[in-house]
């Protein structure tokens, strides 16, 4: 498969001196094409520094990130815009979405900026509504939407220019159980119709049971991996339940 994602040994301290941290201590990982991989790891132990600095809204100290052949440590400013916009898609726990503007707008923004024509962004925007099942609400502003929708919005907003590779930081996190479900069934459906490749960090071993497998972090370092491999979603919770508690004692107060 092809290699999207190429994390090299990288290192991330913040401050000066005597208050000096330590938020990413040599890590390394490889993600290639329509894998959906998942970050958990205890609060404050380097998950949004690492997706962060992989967004290339952080910098890296040491260390080399590379994306679909591009190293992305050494971008600068206008070609590093451009890069965002072409290769990456965001999805946030706060869904993120302009509210003067309708869904269908919403996800039409991201190519229009592209320059596309407009009959090709009707046709994109139908096509990924209808995988995300929300036709319905492409002409709703998002105060008139649910969470749940206005985050599968969003989700839309992330694939529809077909990015190398989408970022998730925590996307569940303001939803209820339900609209949580049905966020990950599209996650699950945009990694395996469209081949999506997914990085999404959580600390909720729900939500991390939808991925293919689990980096786990810890004080900044990688302390374990595990792959989903035959396992149904069931087996595979059970199984990052136990790493969590490997990795903290209880597990109500690691995550
Ligand atoms: N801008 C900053 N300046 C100084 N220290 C920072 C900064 N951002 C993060 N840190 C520190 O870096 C470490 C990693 O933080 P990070 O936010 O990446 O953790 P996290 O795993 O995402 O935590 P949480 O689950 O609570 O969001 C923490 O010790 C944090 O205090």
């Amino acid at each position: 498969m092809k290699n999207i994602l190429s994390v090299e040994n990288i290192e991330k301290y913040y401050g000066k001196k005597e208050v000096i941290t330590k938020a990413l201590d040599g890590i390394s990982f490889k993600v290639d094409k329509a894998e959906f991989v998942g970050i958990m790891g205890p609060s404050g132990s380097g998950k949004t520094t690492l997706l962060n600095c992989i967004a290339t809204i952080d910098n890296v100290t040491t260390g080399n990130i590379t994306i679909n052949n591009h190293e992305v440590t050494k971008l600068k400013f206008k070609k590093l815009d451009k890069f965002r916009r072409d290769e990456l898609g965001f999805i946030f726990q706060d869904f993120n979405l302009l509210d003067t503007l309708t869904g269908y707008e919403n996800i039409a923004l991201a190519l229009t900026i592209q320059e596309r024509k407009p009959k090709e962004i009707d046709s994109l925007i139908k096509k990924v509504a209808e995988t995300l099942g929300i036709s319905d609400v492409l002409k709703k502003y998002p105060y008139q939407m649910s969470g749940g929708q206005q985050q599968r919005v969003a989700c839309a907003r992330a694939i529809v220019t077909n990015p190398s590779l989408i970022l998730a930081d925590e996307p569940t996190g303001a939803l209820d159980s339900k609209s949580a479900r049905l966020l990950l069934e599209s996650f699950e459906k945009l990694n395996r119709s469209l081949e999506a490749t997914i990085l999404l960090v959580t600390h909720d071993a729900f939500t991390a049971s939808y991925t293919n497998r689990i980096l786990f972090i810890k004080d900044g370092k990688i302390f374990n991996e595990i792959v989903r491999g035959s396992d149904s979603r069931k087996e595979f919770f059970n199984r990052i339940i136990e790493v969590m508690t490997l990795m903290g004692g209880d597990v109500n107060n690691v995550f």
